[in-house]
């Protein structure tokens, strides 16, 4: 298949301090890939570098085909800044519409955008009232002129609440089952794990891991919580029989790496005379990510 998107050995220095460095990515029709990294890892730069905003020193890049910026690029690419900001005294449905002639199209779709990102009802309110969530909706709105076939988002959902950030993504995964590859960065790990198909890590301008969480998970090789707990009055015998362990005002808890799992949960369950419960906590995506970047010296 055709990849929307391609980077390959990217580099980008501004004033002698890299930003990226040797950067790889590809992302295909219909993917949701999350770019993580700590604040300077070279997110904002990646992107801008996509849409033709800035020049690159070195390495390839090809954006649905054509090179970043180029007309071909531009029309079917959308992105949405982290810093949204529009005429204060314009409504959204103003606004959208002037963004429509802007591109060349009926001006008449814009309450159709506008009720997509549920802002139907204030479409004839100034956005100078509009709140934080509403205003990243109307960016959102804006992002969707042209049925774009790749969607660049930096931080979308940041000033969203959690309803809106659930709508958001509902509407990420209608794109990206219409065959629209989304590139979004995120500094919220636990809905990006949730809501994307592939986490790519950057750290100081490096793609330090990229895959699917299982993938990540079993690459970092990280440690395994077990959390015992024990039948009523067994405390002090369970603790004797797993001296590994360290008791805290529940139970028992062990943190095993993935080869020892699979020896101590048997020799847990051979101890079921003294054993109510156990409870298995894989490392988190903040686990991993702070692996990652710590990793490549952060
Ligand atoms: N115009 C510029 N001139 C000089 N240095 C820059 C410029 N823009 C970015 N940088 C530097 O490049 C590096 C990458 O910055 P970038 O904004 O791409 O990071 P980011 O991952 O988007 O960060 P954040 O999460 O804070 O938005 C940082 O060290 C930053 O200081």
């Amino acid at each position: 298949m055709t990849k929307s998107l391609i980077l390959s050995q990217l580099t980008k220095t501004y004033a002698g301090t890299p930003a990226l460095r040797d950067v790889a990515l590809e992302v295909a029709p219909g993917e949701r890939v999350a770019l993580l990294g700590h604040n300077g890892a070279g997110k904002s730069t990646m992107m801008k570098i996509i849409l033709g905003l800035i020049p690159y020193d070195s390495g390839q890049i090809e954006v649905l085909g054509a090179a970043p910026g180029s007309t071909g690029a531009r029309a079917h690419v959308a992105y949405l800044p982290e810093n949204v900001a529009f005429h204060p005294a314009l409504s959204g449905l103003e606004q959208i519409r002037h963004f429509l002639r802007l591109r060349g199209l009926p001006a008449s779709g814009a309450i159709d955008l506008l009720a997509r990102v549920g802002l139907a009802d204030a479409a004839k309110r100034r956005i100078g009232t509009y709140s934080k969530g509403m205003r990243q909706r109307i960016g959102l709105a804006q992002a969707l002129i042209g049925q774009p076939r790749l969607l660049v988002l930096d931080e979308p959902t940041s000033g969203l609440d959690p309803v809106s950030r659930r709508d958001f993504y509902t509407l990420l995964d209608g794109l990206a089952a219409d065959g629209a590859a989304i590139l979004l960065s995120s500094h919220a790990l636990t809905e990006v794990e949730a809501r994307t198909d592939r986490l790519v890590i950057l750290s100081q301008g490096r793609v330090v891991a990229q895959g699917t969480l299982p993938d990540l998970r079993r690459a970092a090789n990280l440690s395994v919580t077990l959390h015992v707990i024990p039948q009523a009055g067994a405390e002090g015998k369970l603790a004797a029989a797993l001296p590994q362990g360290h008791m805290n005002g529940t139970g028992l808890h062990l943190d095993v790496t993935q080869n020892d799992k699979l020896p101590v949960l048997s020799q847990i369950t051979a101890l079921k005379d003294l054993v109510a419960d156990i409870e298995i906590t894989p490392p988190s995506l903040e686990d991993i990510y702070s692996h990652y970047s710590r990793r490549d010296g952060q």
